[in-house]
């Protein structure tokens, strides 16, 4: 496959706010459909578009960035200490280098914080993902900022599978009952940019695991880079606007009538330190995903095989950090 890189604006636009608005809202079931329709094209051409109509202000959006920069700004030693290795291996910060992407080293750090613990792995007595989030030091709202933004991400990763419910023809309440204490995953990432010298990635390429990514990147242009049709495109960050993508899930429900979409990071601009925050909106952790009938049919292909949620994302998780010779 030929892959070449331009930067294009070209990822659809999509406003959200008839899905977040009362049901009796004037014209809302007419403006619902309209919205459902954009969405059915988007997920069915790139899997990635430009979400607006969010409910969340500029601050809101820059806030949370804020408290992530302010605690990648601290001294190693301070990092460390929330570092997964000292929790669950999968909450917490990861230095430089410790992500692993298909067997390479992405150039950035991150905090990953994640749903309270799954029962069924509580009850195996599993340890990975079975910890609290860390609440670091520095800064100090730091938990305080990140409830409230996971409680509205959660609201609008909601108002985002009605709308895909919708659009797909299955009614906007199929997907609730599997998102019912959904394992969502969020992830503060810092990106220093990539040396000069360096021949790796900020972040290698790869599909994400679950439902929907509601990413909320800074404006730093150039980074992410999105595989649409062969070609890697960059999408411009909008003031304002999250960048959203399908996961594989979807992928599995819709039997590949929507795509997973590969998607990377290169972030080479000297002197810019990046900042995003992706909320990964995912079903509960034992939740089987099964390909619909109604897209088994349209799709013309054999039914893709069912995947438990939890297992798909430990497949991945185990294997996400280097984190030399110790494990659980
Ligand atoms: O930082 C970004 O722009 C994207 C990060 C990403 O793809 C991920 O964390 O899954
Ligand atoms: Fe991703």
């Amino acid at each position: 496959m030929l892959v070449t890189t331009e930067q294009t604006l070209s990822l659809p636009l999509i406003d959200i706010s008839p899905f977040l608005a009362p049901d009796d809202a004037p014209d809302v079931q007419l403006a619902r459909q309209a919205t459902a329709e954009l969405v059915d094209k988007a997920c069915r051409e790139v899997g990635f578009f430009y979400l607006v109509g969010h409910g969340l202000t500029q601050e809101e959006m820059t806030e949370i960035r804020t408290v992530a920069h302010e605690f990648f700004k601290q001294t190693p030693e301070e990092k460390e200490e929330i570092h997964i290795t000292k929790n669950d291996f999968a909450r917490g910060y990861q230095r430089l280098g410790q992500n692993i992407t298909q067997e390479a080293q992405d150039w950035h750090e991150a905090i990953d914080l994640y749903a309270p613990a799954p029962k069924s792995l509580l009850q195996k007595g599993i340890k990975t993902l079975c910890g609290s989030n860390p609440i670091p030091r520095h800064p100090e709202r730091f938990s305080t900022v990140v409830n409230s933004y996971v409680q509205t991400m959660t609201r609008l990763g909601a108002a985002m599978m009605r709308a895909i419910g919708l659009g797909l023809g299955v009614g906007e309440t199929f997907f609730e009952p599997y998102m019912q204490e959904g394992f969502w995953v969020m992830r503060m990432i810092g990106y220093p940019p990539l040396p000069s010298s360096s021949t790796g990635l900020s972040c290698g390429e790869h599909t994400d695991y679950g439902c929907l990514t509601l990413l909320n990147a800074d404006s730093t242009p150039n980074a992410l880079q999105v595989l649409s049709n062969g070609k890697w495109i960059s999408p411009t960050p909008l003031p304002n606007a999250f960048i959203i993508n399908i996961g594989d899930m979807i992928q599995v429900w819709t039997n590949g009538i929507y795509k997973s979409t590969l998607h990377r990071v290169i972030h080479s601009s000297t002197n810019v330190y990046r900042i995003s925050v992706p909320f990964f909106y995912e079903p509960a952790f034992d939740a089987r995903v099964r390909p619909i009938d109604k897209c088994v049919q349209e799709s013309g292909v054999e039914r893709l095989p069912d995947v438990v949620y939890g297992e798909h994302l430990l497949g991945k998780v185990t294997g996400n950090f280097d984190v030399g010779e110790q494990r659980m």
